[in-house]
């Protein structure tokens, strides 16, 4: 696993003319997870873009050491070409590491085009592309949407390996899911 710490102090997000959050810490080090908790609208995704260096905070700054795996809503998967392909496209790009198919399982799914998956297939198949990635730092957005109970305990086991392998894991999400030291930050708490 690659050295990873990731720091945000005082940051602040406005969307359009509202200020969502202020004065948001957090200092996450190798073996760290944490909740980002809330209601639909609060501000969760807009942190997780600012964390993940694809937005501007309004005030306040983001330190990361280590490269950033997001699954948010949209798996950056070729709608139009067969699963395996589309993995095949990153496997590439990212290296020989194990997407863990079969564990997630899409080992049958991978003739099938990625249009056709149901939610929670999207979702497992955003998983073995995150796998894939090798990123200390995983930044994940509502990764429980979509799946079945089996799935949900399979996910959990996967970010829990993540982080006692020395990894981040940041995950934003209105359920619930269990980390080790159920280390919440509710962004009500910084809401302006
Ligand atoms: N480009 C934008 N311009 C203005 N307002 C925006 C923009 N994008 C999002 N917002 C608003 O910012 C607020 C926070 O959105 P965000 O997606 O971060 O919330 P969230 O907590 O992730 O919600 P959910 O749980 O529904 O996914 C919402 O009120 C949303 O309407």
């Amino acid at each position: 696993m690659q050295e990873c710490s990731l720091t945000a102090r005082e940051l602040a997000c406005r969307r359009g003319d509202r200020l969502l959050f202020r004065g948001l810490e957090l200092a996450l080090v190798p073996g760290d997870a944490i909740h980002i908790a809330g209601p639909n609208g609060i501000g969760k995704s807009s942190l997780m873009r600012i964390l993940a260096g694809l937005m501007q905070p309004y005030a306040g700054s983001v330190e990361r050491t280590g490269s950033i795996g997001l699954v948010d809503e949209r798996p950056a998967l070729d709608e139009h070409a067969p699963l395996g392909k589309a993995l095949g496209f990153w496997q590439r790009i990212d290296g020989a590491a194990d997407n863990e198919f079969a564990r997630l399982g899409l080992a049958d799914l991978l003739d099938v085009p990625v249009r056709y998956l149901s939610t929670g297939q999207r979702k497992r198949a955003a998983f073995a592309r995150l796998l894939g990635q090798s990123a200390p730092i995983w930044l994940l957005d509502e990764p429980l949407n979509g799946l079945d109970r089996d799935a949900v305990a399979l996910v959990e086991r996967i970010v829990a390996e993540h982080y006692h392998g020395g990894g981040i894991a940041v995950i934003a999400s209105h359920q619930a899911i269990a980390i080790e030291g159920g280390k919440t930050v509710a962004i009500e708490d910084f809401a302006k």
